[in-house]
């Protein structure tokens, strides 16, 4: 059964995961905002004049399928924004990412969406994602032109395997300075445990929209894939305040601790079907490892810890050639 057929599941979250904007639709309209529906799974609402002193500010979920906390979180909170419609404070894009791999309860279909974000796209050109790449990049383009200098991209993931840090972000290094502190401190508000900065896009939403359209764009990581209905929601509490308080322009909560900072060290880029990785699949975000320790050995090319220490994240030798495997972050703060 897809996840917009289960009837255990809350009406908000049914609809938000088979991509059905409606009714929020409806609400907002009536209210009077500039309601648009530009693809199947993406709705944005928009002051009626515009205004560029307005934030804008994209929220995606369910970019991989089987990521499902976000999509629970988001759709609560928009549903309870829904409901007193004139509190949204700031031009909204909402994109629910992989809908056909939802109702799969599947990380994706055919290839992973978000390494499609580029104009390059290689062996991923064609693919069933490819296409659906092509439409967010279209409703993406079309919401940042003419918005105010303010512009955010939150794009909500899940991990695979458990993390030294369960809630965690990754943040382009290219984020002009003001508006990555700003961006770090709702992190914080979050209660995001470690941000880890990243100078180079592999075709991430979150990497496009900040290299494409000045958004302080990130991915954020929370916490861990599961069963659409089935999340525990209370470990997402201070993430749904603050995107809460986000939209309604309202001042953050000070944060519990301001997030761990991470430099990226290396991608690891899968090279050929000879790849092996000495880490196993399910060794956890951050684990940490020591100079001179064999990440990866991909027939000539060997990946070595060259940092006193380097820390694991994303560790998955099964991705496609020519994507990346793994990433090794060092300590900052
Ligand atoms: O847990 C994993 O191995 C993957 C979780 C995930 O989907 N992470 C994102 C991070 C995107 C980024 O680097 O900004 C991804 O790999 O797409
Ligand atoms: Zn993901």
């Amino acid at each position: 059964m897809s996840a917009a057929d289960n009837p255990a599941l809350p009406e908000a979250v049914r609809a938000l995961a088979g991509g059905d904007f409606s009714q929020v639709a409806q609400r907002f309209t009536e209210a009077g905002f500039a309601v648009g529906l530009p693809a199947s799974g993406v709705i944005t609402v928009k002051a009626a004049l515009a205004d560029p002193a307005r934030a804008s500010v994209l929220v995606s979920v369910g970019v991989h399928g089987d990521e499902t906390g976000p999509i629970e979180m988001v759709a609560l909170v928009i549903e309870a924004l829904s409901r007193t419609p004139q509190a949204l404070a700031v031009d909204l894009m909402l994109c629910v990412g992989n809908i056909d791999a939802i109702a799969q309860g599947k990380r994706f279909i055919d290839a992973d969406l978000n390494r499609m974000f580029r104009a390059e796209r290689g062996s991923l050109a064609g693919t069933f994602e490819a296409a659906r790449a092509d439409r967010l990049i279209a409703a993406t383009v079309d919401f940042f032109a003419g918005a105010g200098p303010q512009r955010w991209h939150l794009d909500l993931h899940t991990a695979i395997r458990p993390s030294h840090y369960p809630m965690f972000a990754i943040v382009p290094e290219l984020i002009a300075d003001q508006a990555r502190k700003a961006l770090i401190d709702w992190l914080g508000q979050a209660a995001i445990g470690a941000v880890i900065m990243n100078p180079k896009s592999v075709g991430t939403y979150s990497y496009y929209s900040s290299e494409h359209h000045g958004a302080a764009g990130t991915t954020v990581e929370l916490g861990r894939v599961g069963t659409l209905g089935q999340n525990d929601l209370s470990q997402f509490a201070d993430a749904s305040e603050a995107l809460d308080r986000l939209l309604r322009g309202q001042p953050g909560l000070a944060a519990r601790a301001a997030p761990h900072v991470f430099a990226t060290a290396r991608q690891v880029i899968k090279l050929s079907d000879a790849f092996t990785m000495s880490v196993g699949r399910e060794t956890w975000n951050f684990t940490p490892m020591k100079k001179g320790d064999v990440i990866a050995t991909d027939g000539d090319t060997v990946y070595t810890v060259e940092h006193e220490e380097e820390l694991v994240v994303f560790p998955n030798p099964d991705v496609r050639v020519g994507l990346r495997a793994g990433l090794m972050v060092t300590r900052v703060a």
